[in-house]
């Protein structure tokens, strides 16, 4: 096999694992293979503690384990094999991507899934440890569920807040310690006797599960944790509603997963080979927008172009009203003259957008002539004139002339 060949190979293979959620044909199939391998498997270590299925199944669980290790270690390989050293801006040498891959915690994560394991199948021994670290496995999922990682993505974004939340809430839980401390010290020592001991009745008290163990007998005990809890219930609706929120936004807004088979269906991109694709899939982010948005406003700056991953889109040229569909790009004449945006770009129906930032477009078309040339084409055919340089900026006499053709905003 040539070099060229095992790269290619290798991307494949990093795309097909990669790939969460909507990714295509052996993508999707090798998402929920691994999905049911785990999903098994933690099922089996809840069920294998219970002495009377561990006895009667014990050689099923012992089989679904075998069968888990062997998968879940040649996933490891394979993705340590085909990590990628294909990153735009920071291409990597091989043994580098992959001891990057080694390192991060998904990396960590598929590895701890495994090697205890091999210790254990190697020097048997009856470590109770392994059934904690197969309750590792279930992180694994992360990387396949696009709801598990959205809301991962949520808590990362929204940590500010919430460890502002996790603040307060210590805060008001040794403040609330404290007065508890002083009002019953005396009369309960054995629990309340030192402002530690009284911690343990406040963060239970302000986590609202009120265990019991720990009860205000004098008045003043009372009176403190009626307003302790009345606090906890706020305190535990501030990181709810924060993250709620954010999750709500977040479905609405990445619903769909940039693909490898969506880039390839783009007309622009059909020629490219996968470590090209690839390449590409690593710049281009998802945006869903609905019936009657406005996507790009006549006379806005621009930051961005977009290809139709699906849906409709209706732009305005000189009164025109011109319908883009599937595989067709917008936005991209803005970003190559770095002026205002020339038309304005309405959703027809809800739209599935991959957005290309300028700088990428920029770098692209440099690293790229053919994509370079087929843009230009498009651009020339649209506004009417070869209006883009070298680099992929516009001569500016003929941005001046089509300037006179810009249609108004629409509203
Ligand atoms: N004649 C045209 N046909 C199709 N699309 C156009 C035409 N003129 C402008 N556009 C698109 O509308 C977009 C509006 O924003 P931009 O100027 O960034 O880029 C523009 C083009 O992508």
């Amino acid at each position: 096999m040539t070099r060229d060949r095992v790269r290619d190979l290798r991307r494949r293979i990093y795309l097909i694992l990669e790939q969460g959620g909507v990714g295509d044909g052996a993508s999707r199939l090798v998402d929920r293979l691994l999905m049911a391998v785990i999903v098994v498997n933690l099922v089996a270590v809840a069920l294998e503690s219970v002495p009377e299925y561990s006895e009667r199944y014990g050689v099923v669980f012992g089989l679904i384990e075998d069968v888990s290790l062997v998968i879940f270690t040649v996933e490891y390989v394979l993705r340590l094999w085909a990590a990628p050293e294909h990153l735009p801006y920071h291409r990597l040498g091989a043994t580098r991507a992959r001891v990057r891959y080694a390192l991060s915690a998904a990396g960590l994560v598929d590895l701890i899934a495994v090697l205890p394991f091999w210790f254990a199948f190697l020097v048997p021994s009856e470590l109770r440890v392994l059934q904690v670290f197969r309750m590792v496995r279930f992180f694994k999922i992360a990387r396949y569920s696009p709801a598990m990682r959205s809301l991962l993505d949520v808590l990362y974004r929204e940590r500010r807040a919430l460890i502002g939340c996790v603040v307060i809430t210590l805060g008001t839980a040794v403040v609330a310690a404290a007065a508890m401390h002083l009002a019953e010290a005396r009369v309960q020592p054995d629990k309340l006797g030192t402002i530690p001991q009284a911690l343990w009745w406040a963060i239970v008290t302000l986590g609202t599960i009120g265990y019991g163990d720990v009860v205000p007998i004098t008045v003043a005990g009372k009176i403190i944790a009626t307003v302790t809890i009345f606090l906890g219930l706020i305190m535990m609706a501030l990181p709810v509603g924060i993250i709620a929120t954010a999750f709500a936004d977040e479905i609405h807004r990445r619903n769909f997963i940039v693909t490898w088979g969506m880039i390839a269906r783009v007309p622009l991109f059909t020629e490219l080979d996968a470590g090209e694709i690839a390449d590409i899939m690593e710049l281009l982010r998802a945006e869903v927008v609905e019936t009657g948005d406005i996507i790009v406003r006549a006379g806005d700056p621009a930051h961005s172009m977009y290809f139709i991953a699906a849906g409709e889109v209706e732009v305005v040229v000189r009164k025109e009203h011109l319908r883009l569909g599937v595989g067709q790009f917008f936005g991209e004449v803005a970003v190559l003259r770095r002026s205002r945006r020339s038309a304005t770009a309405t959703a027809l129906t809800r739209t599935n957008l991959l957005v290309l930032d300028a700088q990428d477009l920029h770098a692209l078309m440099e690293r790229d002539p053919r994509v370079a040339a087929r843009i230009k084409d498009v651009v020339e055919k649209r506004v009417g004139h070869e209006i883009i340089g070298a680099k992929g900026d516009l001569v500016t006499e003929e941005i001046k002339r089509h300037e006179g053709n810009i249609e108004p905003a629409k509203k």
